[in-house]
């Protein structure tokens, strides 16, 4: 383990006083390691029974679990058919608190790599609307392919700045989540070069950042919505101190109370010049009280009668661009598809509003009368397939959500057989069966397609997945 920042220490010292040497002690402890089940894909009691890791539950995570030093469960094909995300324990609190419920127009505005979108998009049970987004072009496109893998239908990736959403937004969500770019100190155990890049200037200008990140969900929010603002780390500065000052900006929310208080520390009104008694209501993870890394959370509710108008809905004036005359031969290709190859598709995939055409890409969209023109979408929902000459080549993503049970024709394989194994590597398998796009799954889950041709199946498990 890197040495602490001096600076860093001496403040915790002051802080925590006769408490410092237990936290000091946890840095030595080996960091939490934990997985949360996709109840898209799988239940809870199903996973249990299959698990080849022994598991141990998080207390305030129904779906998540701690396992054991040693597990290597990314490198399952579970992993790969999206049966879970791998987060540590204390990451599982913020998108809890949230307590979103099927249906909600959800917005997760700092959301790369997409542990918490991931959870969001659980507790809308595939109901209602995610805009899951990222600032960062790299870190959006692998949110969009963790999204791809859990299988989630209704989520639009955006790669945007707070700001622009704002703009495009107002009063539009039902709930918001900013997990704030942070200095990240409670990461110093997990990810030790997190030491190297922490400077008091860095958290000063976290602060500056969270504050405009945190105006621009405050104008997005509807009256009488909920905020979760959460981070990766200690110093008040990002924490009491950003929600105090957002508080005297924003007299039009209130903190709410956390659950947990056996496990989450209530947050420190001395904290925050000047201090302010309701952060008690806010919580801190201490990861030399819990088993997980330090993190801090706040739930906020927006009144419910903000003086400003009925919430808003953008909607698109006439269908844009994509409603090309390819847009018609596009539906057709799907349909033929469908048809032949997922005759036990759910009817949602197939209301004529919600597809949209990109050039060649077919996707089937959660909100057909949202406005997205001129924003950066990097995902526009469930991405159907590539149309090639008025065939359709199925996208990856769309092996995902689906279940076994709507394919005309499978490639089963236990998770143990050595040919999944090749297959994920990308090699073709000598197999027969009837020629035609294959759904190949582990156990019962998809997994990506094959496309079966005398005696072969074709591999189209995507390149940059493949196991080496
Ligand atoms: C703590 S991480 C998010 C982790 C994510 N919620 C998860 O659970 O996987 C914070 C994210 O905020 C993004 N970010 C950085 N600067 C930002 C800004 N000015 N506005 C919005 N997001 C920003 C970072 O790129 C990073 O992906």
């Amino acid at each position: 383990m890197r040495s602490l920042p001096t600076a860093f220490v001496e403040r915790m010292k002051t802080l925590l006083k006769d408490e410092y040497a237990a936290f000091a002690a946890g840095f030595d402890r080996p960091p939490s390691q934990g997985l949360r089940i996709n109840p898209l894909k799988i239940d809870r009691e199903r996973f249990v029974q299959l698990s080849p890791f022994a598991l141990e539950p998080v207390p305030w995570c129904p779906e998540g679990f701690r396992y054991a030093e040693g597990e290597r469960p990314g490198k399952h094909p579970y992993h790969a058919a999206g049966l879970y995300y791998l987060q540590e324990p204390s990451a599982m609190s913020p998108a809890e608190a949230l307590q979103v419920q099927p249906g909600e127009t959800v917005l997760d505005l700092c959301a790369a790599p997409g542990g918490k979108t991931t959870q969001l998009a659980a507790a809308l049970r595939g109901q209602g609307l995610l805009i899951a987004n990222e600032i960062h072009p790299v870190r959006a496109k692998a949110l969009s392919e963790n999204v791809e893998r859990l299988g989630i239908a209704n989520a639009i990736v955006t790669n945007e700045t707070p700001e622009r959403l704002a703009e495009r937004f107002p009063r539009f969500f039902d709930r918001i989540l900013v997990d704030a770019p942070c200095s990240g100190e409670g990461m110093f155990r997990k990810l030790p070069e997190a030491i190297d890049d922490w400077s008091p200037e860095k958290v000063a200008e976290c602060h500056r950042i969270q504050q405009e990140i945190l105006d621009a969900a405050a104008a997005m929010l509807k009256p009488g919505g909920t905020l979760v603002y959460s981070t990766c780390t200690f110093a008040p500065l990002e924490n009491e101190q950003s929600i105090a000052s957002f508080l005297a900006r924003h007299p039009e929310f209130a903190l709410t109370p956390l659950p947990h208080p056996e496990w989450f520390a209530p947050g420190v009104p001395e904290w925050a010049e000047p201090p302010l008694p309701e952060l008690t209501h806010s919580a801190r993870l201490w990861p030399h009280r819990l088993d997980g890394e330090g993190h801090y959370l706040a739930k906020l509710c927006k009144q419910a009668d903000d003086e400003g108008n009925a919430p808003s809905r953008r909607r698109r004036e006439k269908r844009g661009k994509t409603a090309a005359a390819g847009r018609k031969e596009a539906i057709g290709a799907w349909r033929t598809f469908a048809a032949q190859s997922l005759p036990g598709i759910a009817e949602q995939f197939i209301d004529d509003a919600a597809f949209l055409l990109f050039g060649d890409q077919l996707y089937v969209t959660p909100a057909p009368d949202l406005d997205l023109d001129g924003l950066k979408v990097v995902r526009a929902g469930l991405h159907l397939g590539t149309v090639k000459k008025n065939r359709l080549e199925p996208a990856h993503a769309l092996a995902l959500a689906v279940p076994q049970a709507a394919a005309a024709r499978t490639a089963a394989f236990a998770a143990d057989d050595p040919e999944l194994v090749r297959y994920l590597k990308g090699e073709a398998l000598a197999r027969d069966g009837e020629n035609g796009w294959t759904l190949v799954t582990v156990d019962g889950f998809p997994l990506g397609w094959g496309k079966q041709a005398d005696g072969q199946l074709k591999n189209h498990y995507p390149k940059g997945l493949r196991w080496l």
